[in-house]
């Protein structure tokens, strides 16, 4: 880790920093480049300047790392002033003009610092982009100011509130590069179009001050305006995009300088804002999901994947064989019969072409993809395949059998595994022989395109085969999340008592249209009777009854859904169930609703004196989710979750929990241990055993504890 100036024949001062992996930069490495731009500025023998990082990437923008001691300690002067003091007053304002050579990437305020030289040159393909705002903070070093000046407001805005990066041959097009050229070719460009610059063959040109590409100031108002709205209605829950805005806005109005003095005001604002602190969490929670204590810390490596058999291809087989021949693996799908193996390659190829429709697949990468698939009816074609998935319905005795034959076709170093979502591994893998080998490979649906893969290991699981797993998942692009086996694992766990919750609420009197409302509001993407809408009662049920067996104590049955389906109302599939759908699918509330509901809570007679409770809507979001946040500190209790991120990350990516409240358990520590478990305590006395604090949230709550500090007993596993 540093910065080097070394002093070129021609004249040429190469800066290069280094931070692997990512060339993060970390204050040490801001100062570093502060001083050695100084040194440079200062040299007789030095004519211009190049900057760039060590090992083929310029810069993964500010430590991140910094951002969340900031956030912890509250020391914002951690921060610095690196905008006004390193890239307005140190580099462009140097004597000396200077070149970014930009290899791999440029992000955040990597992409800041080459905005500040006078010139870009990049090597093919490199990354370049402002993703702050996926951090719930705003550019801080410039960016908003000098991306509007390089690219034009509009480009500028959506970059930023998008996060989403252009390849150098974008950044070509729209201004933000000047020269792409090859990696062998990079340095030398950048210096001879350093030295044009200082020998005025090429202008010098200083991006804050650059005012062409701006938009005359009515039209960036306007430009703004729609950019605010839009913000608005998209993210109502979140405040800084607005930020960013306003930043921008600033400068357009008062000039560049003005406009980095706001946007340093806001970068600060939004750094230790809650927003910020949630999604700086999730950024580490997220990386953090590969170390697993025990399994990846033992100098194990993943075994490489050639070929996966899928077995069942109903609509999470046909979606696990679609993620796998996306990322180049070939699969064996393995059916019953003729019939439905074609109906299962039926599915994948309309899973590639809905892909294709959307223009993120070309006609050659799904040529490509489509032929990596070979149908099955036999397990005698299984005696080359490294993985096997199975994806049949949730019969044990089904999966058992299946199991048996796996052992007995498959080759020895074959990992098996299977998508159960609820039932027991140990269940599963009862009838084989070598059960070290077994697996839970839980996706989400689709499952070609829900982002997380849930990792079941049973205490019999091999370390080697839960570290090829999560090899498997970075393969075909998933966070995988290891946990443990029990019923329903860690993610539909925490979700059955939301679901539960939802149910009770509405037997109390609150109505279901209301209860969506409320936590399509706190961010959730649908309400829990749209989604039981979307997902299918069968589903639901059998989830709800597995629950029912392990966990009665805490199960909450409603007669809703089968009044529903007495009355042959089935959801989206039929267009009537909780809601009625058009042929667009819109859901829209039934007036005739009423009577199902009426009758529930009739049966179900637990409104106190017979009235519907009244709450808030505050009331309904924390009735919603404090027994998730119970149900959470259950699994923490038993170690079916290592660490309390792995269920923020699994709140986030397999039930829709808002990024930006950091997941279930950060979220709950925000309100406080004491407050959820008091709240929980307090109903519990009227509405029994569902709302029951558990021993792990009481004890913290009485220790003053967080919920996500590490758990000390020994692991159960
Ligand atoms: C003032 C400024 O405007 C503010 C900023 O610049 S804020 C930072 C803006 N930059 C970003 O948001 C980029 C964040 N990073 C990324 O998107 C991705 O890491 C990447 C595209 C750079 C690389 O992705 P990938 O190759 O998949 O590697 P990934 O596993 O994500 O990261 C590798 C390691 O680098 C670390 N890392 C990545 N970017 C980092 C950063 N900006 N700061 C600190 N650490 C960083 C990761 O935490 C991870 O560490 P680990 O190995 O200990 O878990």
């Amino acid at each position: 880790m540093g910065v080097k100036l070394e002093v070129l024949g021609d004249g040429v001062g190469l800066i290069t920093f280094s931070n692997p992996p990512v060339n993060a930069l970390a204050m040490p490495i801001l100062n570093g480049l502060k001083s050695k731009f100084e040194e440079a500025s200062n040299r007789k023998d030095v004519k211009a300047i190049v900057v760039m990082g060590e090992y083929g990437k310029f810069s993964g923008g500010f430590d991140i790392a910094t951002l969340l001691e900031t956030q912890k300690t509250g020391n914002v002067s951690l921060l610095g002033r690196v905008s006004i003091d390193i890239m307005i007053n140190t580099i462009e304002g140097s004597k000396k003009p200077s070149v970014a050579a930009i290899e791999g990437l440029a992000l955040g305020g990597g992409l800041e610092l080459a905005m500040s030289c006078n010139a870009r040159i990049a090597a093919p393909k490199a990354q370049l982009g402002q993703p702050e705002l996926q951090l719930g903070i705003i550019p801080g070093f410039g960016g908003t100011q000098r991306l509007p000046r390089l690219v034009g407001l509009s480009k500028a805005i959506e970059m930023m509130l998008s996060s989403k990066p252009v390849t150098s041959e974008e950044g070509k097009a729209l201004g933000l590069v000047d020269a792409v050229v090859s990696s062998e070719q990079l340095v030398a460009t950048a210096r001879k179009w350093a030295l044009d610059i200082a020998e005025g063959r090429k202008p010098r040109i200083i991006s804050l001050q650059k005012l062409d590409k701006l938009e005359p100031l009515g039209e960036a108002r306007r430009i703004l305006q729609v950019a605010r709205t839009q913000a608005k209605q998209r993210s109502p829950n979140i405040p800084h995009p607005i930020w960013c805005l306003d930043a921008i806005e600033e400068g357009v109005v008062s000039g560049g300088y003005a406009g980095s003095l706001k946007e340093e005001q806001c970068f600060k604002t939004a750094v230790m804002s809650p927003t910020g602190k949630a999604l700086v969490h999730i950024f580490f929670a997220q990386r953090a999901t590969t170390k697993v204590p025990g399994v990846t810390d033992c100098g194990l490596k993943s075994r490489p994947l050639k070929k996966v058999a899928v077995i069942g291809g109903g609509l999470m087989g046909s979606g696990i064989a679609t993620a796998f021949i996306l990322s180049n693996i070939p699969v064996l799908l393995k059916e019953l019969n003729e019939s439905f193996l074609q109906q299962g390659l039926d599915r994948i190829k309309a899973n590639l072409d809905s892909r294709a429709k959307k223009g993120s697949l070309s006609k050659e990468k799904y040529n490509k993809a489509f032929s990596l698939v070979k149908g099955t009816l036999d397990y005698k074609d299984f005696k080359d395949v490294d993985l096997v998935i199975e994806a049949v319905i949730e019969n044990i005795q089904l999966k058992q059998q299946i199991f048996q034959d796996l052992e007995k076709y498959c080759p020895s170093h074959c990992i098996l595994a299977t998508n159960t979502s609820t039932i027991d591994l140990n269940l599963v893998a009862q009838k084989i022989r070598f059960q070290d080998r077994v697996i839970g490979a839980h996706f989400f649906s689709p499952a070609h395109v829900m982002p997380l893969l849930e990792i079941v290991r049973s205490n019999k699981t091999a370390p080697q085969v839960i570290v090829d797993l999560i090899g498997v998942g970075k393969v075909i692009k998933k966070v995988p999340v290891v946990v443990g086996n029990c019923t329903g694992f860690a993610i539909n766990r925490m979700f059955f008592p939301y679901i539960h919750s939802a149910h009770m609420l509405a037997n109390l009197g609150i109505d279901v249209y209301r209860i969506d409302r409320v936590i399509t509001a706190f961010g959730m993407p649908m309400g829990p009777f749209r989604l039981a809408d979307l997902v299918g009662y069968e589903v639901s049920r059998s989830v709800a009854d597995q629950f029912a067996k392990a966990f009665p104590e805490r199960t909450y049955r409603s007669q809703l859904i089968s009044l529903l389906m007495e009355e042959n109302r089935l959801g989206q599939k039929n267009g009537r169930g909780f809601y009625l759908y058009d042929r667009q699918l819109k859901a829209t509330p039934d007036p005739d609703f009423k009577k199902f509901l009426d009758e529930s809570r009739r049966r179900a007679n637990i409104m106190p004196n017979g009235k519907p409770i009244v709450i808030s809507d505050e009331e309904i979001v924390e009735r919603m989710f404090f027994p998730v946040v119970n149900e959470a500190c259950r699994i923490l209790d038993e170690k079916i979750a290592v660490k309390a991120s792995d269920l923020d990350i699994s709140s986030v990516l397999g039930f829709g929990f808002p990024a930006y409240r950091g997941g279930v358990v950060f979220w709950g520590d925000s309100l406080g241990a004491a407050c959820v478990c008091d709240k929980l305590r307090e109903w519990s006395k009227t509405f029994g055993t569902f709302y029951q604090p558990c021993t792990f949230l009481e004890d913290r709550a009485r220790r003053g504890l967080s919920l996500e500090a590490a758990v000390d007993a020994k692991s159960r596993l």
